[in-house]
Formats: structure tokens, C-alpha cells, sequence
């Protein structure tokens, strides 16, 4: 982080001013810092032991679940959940500037799936018809644009992404609900929880459960209950496909705790004891970032 000694390299979900170049930057300041195209390529690289972390994007408020760090992280992955930042998520129109002046004509619209998904009515009523293309992040669609000049084609992305690539903004803040947050993780090899010091944070515990094979009634009722009479407070629970065959799932339980306290110990025991399998991704702190603000 910002205020160790040495600097740690960390993969993010690149190319540069993504919106998870600006969340891992919030966390770790911009030296160490490396992009990799794909989020399996930044989760890859800490698996090898080519970084020491990876920052990949987690959930978003307005799409949920970012289903391929599900994916990697909960599918076999060694990996454990260091900290989390909820970064506000501002969504704007860009071309280049040799098409500045025929917004009107674009042919295609270029973005990561979950942004293009932010912004769904504003691309049906502004640009109805127009086909979306998927890139593997915001920033992949602006370098695109940016590398095309004589292509009336668009990307969404945000407003450094705009600068970095020196594209003219057509429409800002063109997501479709105002609340818009995503939740980026930070990754690693060690169970570690990262203090960002100067900024208030609170404590979570990630754990995948899953039922036990001879599935019984009342089964989701019994985890829940192991948490709710230790008045462990969950802020969230997410059924996943196993992928072992249609109608099996695990849950992805977070628990606003840390693992350490007597009473997820307790919990972990009696998960157990109800032969359920929880594996905890770790304790770590949550921080909040405040919006980006341009001159
Ligand atoms: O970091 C980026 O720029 C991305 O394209 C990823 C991602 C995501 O996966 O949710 C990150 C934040 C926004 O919600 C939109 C896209």
C-alpha cells in the first residue's frame, strides 16, 4: 500500500485508466502497478507468483456479480481476499476526435459488458439498433476508438480513460441509475488484511459453502440460523452454479466479522458439524473511494 516500505507489484484488469486501473491506484499508489488484458491473466499472474497482488472488479451495484472473477476466484483458485474498495462508477460516451462531429452516424458501440449493461436505456432510446461490442474493460473499448480514427464507432468508459486516450466526450454520465458502485478486490496468495490508513474501513469475512451431498430440507435455513443466533450480521448471500450438473449451487456468504472473532469460529464448527464445506477467502477491510473530481 501507499505508506509501505517497498513497493508490491499488482496486476489490475488494464489496459491503463480502467475503471480498475483508478481503484488500484486508490489503493496502492501508481508505482508496482502493471495492467494485464483479462481478469484470468491478473489472477494467473499471482497464482505463478509473477505479482504480489491483483485487483480485479467484484460486483457491481447496478449487474451483481462479475461472473468471471467468480469464476476464477471460488473454481479452484488458492487465492484469499486482502481488501475491497467501492469505487463510484461514472459512465460516459466517447469518439475520436476526427468523429466528434458525427455522433449521430456511430455504427457500433464498444465497452466491457457490465458497462454497456450500466447504460442499457440510454443506449436504447439514443442509439436503438446500433450493435454493442464487448471488450474485456472499459479501457479496452477507448484504446480501440483511439487506434481507429476513421471508424464511427464509440466506447463507454470513464473520463480518464477520455484523457488517456485523447477522445472527445459525447455524452457524460449516461449510466442508467445514479447509485452506481463497483466492488473491486484485491487478491493474493496470503490470508494479509491491507490497512489504507487516513480512511475509515470496516471488517468482512468471504465464505463459499456448500450443502452437503445428501441435500436435506430446511438445509439453507440451518446455515443461516448458525450465523443469525451468534448475531453475525451477513451482507450478503449469493447462490453460484457448481457446474456439476443443473440444480447445484455453493453460496458465496459474506459476514461483516472477522474471522479471527469466537464467534465464526463457533460458526465455522457448527457449518461443519451440518457437513457443510466453508472455506473462508479471508478477512479484510473495506473502504470506501469518493468520486473522481476533474478540473
Ligand atoms: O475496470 C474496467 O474498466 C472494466 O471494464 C471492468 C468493470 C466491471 O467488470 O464491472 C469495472 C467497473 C465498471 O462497473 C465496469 C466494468
Amino acid at each position: 500500500m501507499k505508506n509501505e516500505k517497498f513497493t508490491p507489484t499488482v496486476a489490475y484488469l488494464g489496459p491503463e485508466a480502467s475503471f480498475t486501473h483508478v481503484a488500484a491506484n486508490h489503493l496502492f499508489g501508481g508505482a508496482g502497478l502493471m495492467p494485464y488484458p483479462t481478469i484470468p491473466d491478473c489472477i494467473e499472474a499471482v497464482v505463478a507468483g509473477h505479482v504480489a497482488y491483483a485487483v480485479v472488479p467484484l460486483e457491481n451495484a447496478l449487474e451483481g456479480s462479475v461472473p468471471m472473477t467468480i469464476d476464477y476466484l471460488f473454481h479452484g483458485s488458492e487465492l484469499f481476499i486482502n481488501a475491497e474498495i467501492a469505487t463510484p462508477i461514472e459512465q460516459h460516451l466517447m469518439v475520436n476526435e476526427k468523429q466528434a462531429d458525427f455522433v449521430d452516424e456511430i455504427e457500433s458501440v464498444h465497452s466491457h459488458p457490465h458497462a454497456l449493461a450500466q447504460c442499457h436505456k440510454y443506449l436504447q432510446y439514443r442509439f436503438r439498433r446500433v450493435p454493442l461490442m464487448q471488450t474485456t474493460s472499459t479501457a479496452a473499448a477507448a484504446k480501440y476508438v483511439s487506434e481507429n480514427p476513421d471508424e464511427k464507432i464509440a466506447a463507454i468508459g470513464n473520463k480518464m480513460a477520455a484523457v488517456k486516450y485523447g477522445l472527445h466526450l459525447a455524452d457524460e454520465n449516461i449510466h442508467d441509475f445514479h447509485f452506481n458502485h463497483t466492488r473491486f478486490v484485491v487478491l493474493s496468495l496470503r490470508k494479509e488484511k491491507l490497512v489504507y490508513k487516513g480512511h475509515s474501513a470496516s471488517i468482512k469475512t468471504t465464505l463459499m459453502v456448500k450443502l452437503p451431498e445428501d441435500d436435506r430440507s430446511g438445509m439453507l435455513h440451518q446455515i443461516l440460523s448458525v450465523f443469525s443466533w451468534r448475531r453475525l450480521n451477513l451482507s450478503k448471500i449469493e447462490s453460484r452454479p457448481l457446474k456439476t450438473g443443473l440444480g447445484n449451487y455453493f453460496f458465496i456468504i459474506d459476514v461483516l466479522e472477522s474471522e479471527e472473532h469466537p464467534m465464526m469460529k463457533g460458526a465455522m464448527e457448527e457449518l461443519a458439524a451440518l457437513n457443510c464445506t466453508a472455506r473462508s477467502f479471508g478477512s479484510y477491510y473495506t473502504y470506501e473511494q469518493q468520486p473522481l473530481r476533474h478540473s
